[in-house]
């Protein structure tokens, strides 16, 4: 059993309850040459988003690899065809992390419609300013329309926090939420974007997703609307979205998540019309420890014949 990373204490204990663990030396994400050295001949790989699992490190590790856990619900990551040919299972984290990226999504659209990161850098910046009628005015939450594109287990957990602050919710999705999913309005994605104020994205990074919000879409967006992404930034093209800020075809945008991480598009950088944080939609002491040990109890459930809590492949 290899580890790409290190992992929290609780984590490590299940592991090494099943199996003979081996973590990295180094105390930072293995490069690609050196996770392929490092998972040869391990029966399972516990490994991050960051970590590309393709037929090079399915080569690299052998034919006795039984099980690829991934610390994160995402899983765009892993070529899961290629370990389904190899008789691979895949594991994600879902549930545990919904509750954390809702949290964060929200601190997103409020700090991007009330200019919080804005405030910030100008206090920061020693500017002069004075509390007046129309300082800094941001945009109102209740009665703002917001769309959900993804209406999954963390899309519906956006939905019920943005109803507490009077936000009529809508979603596209390709299929309709079940019974037991907060009420909100079902839209064609098209609908969505031309009708949101706020438009927050949910969906998983697949063929189908990457750069569904294009230039095109950003042109349908209304003038005043914000765009919060929390889910994948290929998602989004980035340098459209640059382009559309720039054009006034939106009016601003809060990612925690890019096309090329850890690389920002250098246009996005300078705008005051845009808020970053750098990938904490999971980050949460809690959430972490709970991610890290729902990917351990998937590696050891199938190192000893079970099925796995939460299987993708
Ligand atoms: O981005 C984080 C995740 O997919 O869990």
């Amino acid at each position: 059993m290899v580890l790409s990373r290190r992992l929290p204490d609780a984590a490590v204990a299940v592991l090494t309850a099943v199996a003979d663990v081996h973590r990295p030396e180094v105390d930072r994400p293995l490069g690609a040459e050196e996770l392929r050295t490092a998972v040869a001949g391990a029966d399972a790989l516990v490994c991050l988003l960051l970590d590309r699992v393709d037929d090079a490190l399915l080569d690299a590790a052998g034919p006795q690899l039984k099980v690829v856990a991934n610390i994160a619900v995402g899983y765009d990551n892993v070529d899961v065809e290629a370990c389904r040919r190899r008789g691979v299972r895949v594991t994600n984290t879902p549930g545990v992390l919904t509750d954390a990226t809702a949290d964060l999504t929200l601190a997103l659209l409020l700090g991007i419609t009330r200019r919080v990161g804005e405030g910030d850098r100008l206090l920061r910046a020693g500017r002069s300013w004075g509390w007046d009628l129309d300082f800094m005015l941001g945009t109102g939450l209740r009665g703002a329309r917001l769309g959900l594109v993804g209406y999954g287990a963390i899309g519906q957990a956006v939905a019920r926090r943005a109803a507490a602050f009077g936000m009529h919710v809508a979603y596209a999705a390709r299929h309709p939420a079940a019974a037991d999913a907060p009420p909100a309005e079902r839209l064609p994605l098209a609908d969505l974007l031309a009708s949101s104020d706020v438009v927050s994205l949910h969906c998983p990074l697949t063929p189908g997703t990457r750069h569904l919000v294009d230039a095109a879409a950003l042109r349908s967006m209304r003038p005043t609307a914000f765009l919060v992404n929390t889910a994948r930034g290929p998602v989004v093209d980035e340098a459209a979205l640059v382009a559309a800020l720039e054009a006034g075809e939106i009016r601003g945008a809060a990612l925690d998540v890019f096309e090329d991480e850890p690389a920002l598009h250098p246009g996005l950088v300078g705008r005051d019309d845009v808020l970053l944080t750098p990938h904490l939609g999971s980050a949460t002491v809690q959430t972490r420890e709970a991610m890290a040990v729902l990917a351990a109890r998937n590696a050891a459930a199938v190192l000893t014949g079970q099925e796995p809590p939460t299987p993708v492949g």
